[in-house]
């Protein structure tokens, strides 16, 4: 079994995948964000580090889910390979934060290493407003993140919008995180569990 949970930056999906981790007894599986030699310079210098970051997210989701492929062990995964270019590249090519020749390099790119993979069997949108997120990134508190503007965190939401209205690879729940505080109440949490179970009653 495979779960991903998606979504904006700051709406909660590492939150959420260390709680069912433990409460299903699966493996997490977290994105290369502590140890990311590009992302500090990239919240800097947007234009001048897209193409690197990029890249260096795509390397690493792609080993993180050949891994996933290979284990065949039960996992829940913090964001996926899709998110990198249905959202984050596609939007920074839109704002003319990455060049047309290094998006349709980067796309062709994309397209190979998908032709490879799977997708999750189950697919967690969770769903949070720009109050919200921004909550949360200040939070967090990573300094890097300090400086994101609030028209990158709405267009973010919008790409996110798009591509889960059209998602069709697999079974898919969305969570509406503005009315769910499942960090600190176990009642949400359990709602959250049990939503969950009826999507992927069956899949075993
Ligand atoms: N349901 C929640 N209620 C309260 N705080 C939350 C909740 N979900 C996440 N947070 C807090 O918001 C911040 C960002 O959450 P995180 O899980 O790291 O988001 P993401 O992985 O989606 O970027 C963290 O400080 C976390 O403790
Ligand atoms: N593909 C990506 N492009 C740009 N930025 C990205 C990408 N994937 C993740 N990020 C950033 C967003 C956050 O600052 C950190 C961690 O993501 P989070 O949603 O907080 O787990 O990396």
């Amino acid at each position: 079994m495979h779960i991903a949970i998606v979504g904006n930056i700051g709406a909660g999906k590492t939150t959420l995948t260390e709680l069912l981790a433990k409460n299903y007894g699966w493996e997490p599986l977290f994105e290369a964000v502590d140890n990311n030699p590009y992302l500090e310079d990239f919240y800097s210098d947007m234009k001048r580090w897209s193409f690197n970051l990029q890249i260096y997210f795509l390397n690493s989701r792609y080993r993180q889910i050949i891994e996933i492929q290979k284990s065949g062990r039960n996992v829940i995964q913090d964001r996926t390979i899709y998110e990198d270019a249905y959202i984050f590249a596609e939007n920074l090519h839109d704002m003319g934060l990455m060049t047309t020749r290094d998006y349709q390099n980067y796309q062709s790119i994309f397209d190979n290493i998908t032709s490879f993979i799977k997708p999750p069997d189950l697919l967690i949108y969770l769903k949070a407003s720009v109050p919200t997120l921004v909550n949360n990134i200040q939070r967090r508190g990573r300094e890097y993140e300090s400086g994101i503007r609030l028209d990158y965190l709405s267009k973010l939401n919008e790409k996110y919008e798009k591509w889960i209205k059209g998602y069709k690879l697999g079974k898919l729940l969305i969570i509406d995180k503005d009315n769910l505080d499942f960090a600190n109440n176990p009642e949400d949490l359990g709602n959250i569990v049990q939503m969950i179970e009826r999507e992927i009653h069956g899949l075993f």
